[in-house]
């Protein structure tokens, strides 16, 4: 088997201390290069911690977590992130805001002043895909929860990064902007292939975008079953209502269940 892209060994996060939070125990979990992986599991079993430790934004107390066959020591410039709360800076037009990563992530920092007027059109086809043509000078404060959201994600896009990082980025949509959503990541992954893991707590959603969804243990965390999800792309939303997806969904829902009632003596 070839080397994982990601590749998560063995990891423990304890957050404060000794005294602390155990946060993830012996979590372990490979990912292939231009693979699709949701993460799913009970509220507070550490997921978003997960997500951390690949970034580099956080240290592993145990384990190691190699990036592209390099161990993460810091934050990680390959990866595009997109978290639930959209994270514009409000002094920054729409525009520019989107544009931040080309601006900080090498190599396109070294090449933004040359090749601005292209890094732009970019830019502006991305917030084209998400709806937000005729947006691009406006502030975020201007801008809808949903809009800021969509935002926040072409800014996660814009440096076709080889990995994507999403954190319940859909969560707090309402469910047509969260269809449309699926739609266009969905696209991009088509058209770019980047590896990509999605935490989310909507398990249509995992199976809708996912190769394979990992099931999460109740904290301390880790992964302790998968599923494959069998359907070629693209996939389509009328797909949701087929009773063989509603399976996959009502067994992962039903392995999360399992999962809870091991919540636990354990936990320190
Ligand atoms: N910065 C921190 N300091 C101390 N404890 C933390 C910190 N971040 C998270 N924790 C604790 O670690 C555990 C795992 O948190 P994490 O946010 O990773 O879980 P999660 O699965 O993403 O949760 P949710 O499903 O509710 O979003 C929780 O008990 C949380 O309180």
């Amino acid at each position: 088997m070839t080397e994982p892209f990601v590749h998560i060994d063995r990891v423990s996060m304890r957050y404060g201390g000794v005294e602390g939070t155990l946060a993830l125990r012996d979590a372990s979990l490979a990912v292939g290069e231009g693979e699709f992986v949701a993460v799913v599991g009970p509220s507070g079993c550490g997921k978003s911690t997960l997500m951390r430790l690949v970034t580099g934004l956080w240290p592993p107390t145990e384990g190691t977590v190699v990036v592209n066959g390099r161990e993460v020591t810091g934050p990680l410039s390959i990866a595009g992130m997109a978290f639930q709360n959209p994270t514009l800076l409000p002094w920054r037009r729409i525009l520019p805001n989107v544009m931040l990563p080309l601006e900080v992530v090498r190599p396109h920092r070294g090449q933004l002043r040359a090749q601005r007027a292209q890094y732009e059109r970019k830019a502006r086809d991305l917030l084209k895909m998400v709806g937000l043509e005729g947006f691009e000078d406006r502030y975020p404060w201007q801008l809808s929860g949903g809009m800021q959201q969509r935002a926040s994600l072409c800014r996660a896009l814009v440096h076709d990064p080889r990995l994507l990082m999403l954190d319940e980025p859909f969560g707090a949509l309402d469910v047509f902007t969260r269809e449309d959503l699926w739609d266009v990541l969905q696209s991009v992954w088509m058209a770019k292939k980047p590896t990509v893991i999605l935490v989310t707590h909507d398990l249509k959603e995992a199976v809708y975008l996912a190769d394979r969804v990992l099931i999460m243990s109740a904290r301390p965390g880790r992964i302790i079953a998968e599923r494959r999800v069998p359907y070629p792309r693209p996939r389509r939303l009328d797909q949701t209502y087929e009773a063989e997806f509603q399976a996959i969904v009502h067994e992962l829902r039903d392995r999360i269940a399992e999962a809870r009632k091991g919540e636990t003596a354990d936990a320190r």
